[in-house]
């Protein structure tokens, strides 16, 4: 199984892409080579058709940019088509109205990356067998309004202690500036769709995001 990476975490939304004036394929690549460790294909509009297409598209941009863990969102059937084109798929991001943790190992195969939303500690229970959790929203954010209530640093902290060990995402409404709180709170990665697919240049902005990560950790310097 590919671990999933620490640090920044690109939810590559395909709306959101395309309002920014952006080709999702050149965000990938451009995040990745910023230091961006994990991407997600999201694209809530598009047909499977689309949705397998776009998935090759980013394989192949991270081929170039890699390396990277890429994960498909919602759509076992198109992580799996994506693969039998040939493209290097790590596995999925499953929500709660998707199918479950271990039907999706089922079919992705035992190496497959599966990740799970889980916003509260009872859902944090309901996804045993996840790789890691995705715990939001942290804030409220225009980029998904009906996702709700927002947890804050507080939730995520809580879904970290309710993990038993297994990497937490912190997702929803994150910038730079979260970083060092989300950093304490023992969160593993932070997930952005705005903060770089909504950018004027998005590599630019995924290195300020690893840069404000890295930098969370970095030991206080005394004085
Ligand atoms: C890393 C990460 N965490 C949570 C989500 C939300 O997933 P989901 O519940 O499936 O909602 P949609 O993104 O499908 O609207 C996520 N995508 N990624
Ligand atoms: C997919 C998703 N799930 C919870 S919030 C969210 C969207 C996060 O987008 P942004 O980083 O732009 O706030
Ligand atoms: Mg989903």
């Amino acid at each position: 199984m590919s671990a999933l990476p620490a640090g920044i975490y690109l939810v590559l939304d395909a709306d959101v892409c395309g309002r920014a004036g952006h080709r999702p394929a050149d965000v990938a690549g451009a995040a990745v080579r910023a230091g961006v460790g994990t991407v997600q294909v999201r694209a809530k509009r598009a047909t499977a058709r689309e949705l397998v297409a776009l998935t090759v598209s980013v394989a192949d941009a991270l081929r170039l940019a890699g390396p990277a863990v890429l994960v498909v969102d919602d759509r076992v059937d198109v992580a799996l088509a994506a693969r039998a084109r040939g493209a290097h798929v790590d596995g999925v991001h499953v929500g709660r109205r998707d199918l479950e943790v271990d039907d999706a190992r089922a079919l992705l195969g035992p190496d497959a990356l599966v990740g799970a939303s889980a916003a509260l500690p009872e859902h944090v229970r309901a996804v045993a067998g996840a790789d890691y959790l995705g715990s939001g929203p942290l804030r409220l954010t225009p980029t998904k309004p009906e996702a709700g209530p927002a947890i804050g640093v507080a939730g995520a902290r809580a879904a970290v202690v309710a993990s038993g060990g297994r990497p937490v995402v912190a997702i929803g409404g994150l910038g730079a500036a979260d970083a060092p709180a989300l950093r304490a709170a023992g969160v593993h990665a932070m997930a952005v769709v705005g903060a770089v697919c909504g950018a004027t240049d998005p590599g630019g902005a995924a290195a300020r995001l690893v840069e404000a990560w890295d930098r969370a950790a970095a030991p206080a310097v005394a004085r």
